[in-house]
């Protein structure tokens, strides 16, 4: 369960051009369920996206992570928890050209100094997984767009993270690999995985798995802060 408390964000602090994008949020997302946070352009989305996921500090609030309290952790601890606990899929997948796509999902391990048969095992079952055992040693520019799509969803899957990230995962993909990427955050919502996406995309507001959706606007919850959005029981 990740909870937010007063959580407020402010760029540029105390310079003339200060904004304030999130204003004192109060949001608990829960454990296995699938969250989306949906607004409008600039109202805070991806700021908020960050804090929850530890990659950004709030400027006043508290953040915790099951009870725990991480928003005041020092930066090696924030690292730690990162890597162990939050898988992330980009919008343009932040897949590494010249790379394979095994080395690409193999990546967020090198710095755990995992055992590098062990990891090259975990991450070919995760490719086969998503039907892409043949292509693991192809260079990743030659893939298609759903292929180097499904690499990005395997590499953020290759720490078995609890949570799994996504920031407007579909604005790039056609509705077939749209539909296609929502099935597989599907499965993985239903084998236990937490996922908290933001997106603008109806497809996803309205996808299968999906139990809470958070509307922001202007840096403020409007719909969905104490799970009045939520789809499915108990997601609150
Ligand atoms: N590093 C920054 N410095 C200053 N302002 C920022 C910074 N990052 C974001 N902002 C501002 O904060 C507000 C919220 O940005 P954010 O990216 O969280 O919005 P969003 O809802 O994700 O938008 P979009 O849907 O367009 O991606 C925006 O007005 C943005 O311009």
């Amino acid at each position: 369960m990740i909870t937010l408390n007063a959580v407020t964000k402010l760029y540029n602090e105390g310079r003339p051009n200060e904004f304030a994008a999130l204003h004192e949020i109060d949001l608990t997302l829960a454990r296995g369920a699938m969250s989306v946070l949906r607004g409008p352009s600039g109202s805070g989305k991806t700021t908020l996206l960050s804090i929850l996921a530890c990659m950004a500090r709030p400027t006043s609030g508290r953040v915790s992570i099951d009870g725990e309290i991480v928003s005041g952790l020092p930066e090696r601890f924030l690292t730690e928890l990162r890597r162990t606990t939050f898988g992330f899929v980009f919008q343009r997948f932040n897949l590494v050209r010249g790379l394979t796509a095994l080395e690409n999902v193999m990546l967020p391990t090198v710095p755990l100094g995992a055992d590098y048969g062990q990891t090259r095992d975990r991450a070919m079952a995760r490719l086969e997984a998503l039907g892409l055992a043949d292509k693991a040693a192809m260079p990743i520019e030659h893939l298609s767009g759903g292929e180097a799509q499904r690499t990005a969803i395997a590499r953020a899957l290759i720490n078995d993270p609890p949570i799994l990230i996504a920031d407007e995962p579909t604005a790039n993909l056609d509705t077939a690999l749209a539909e296609k990427f929502l099935a597989i955050l599907a499965e993985e919502r239903a084998a236990g995985r937490t996922v908290i996406l933001t997106s603008h995309d109806p497809r996803i507001w309205e996808a299968e798995g999906v139990d809470r959706i958070v509307t922001l606007r202007d840096g403020r919850i409007v719909e969905g802060a104490t799970g009045e959005g939520a789809i499915t029981e108990g997601a609150v």
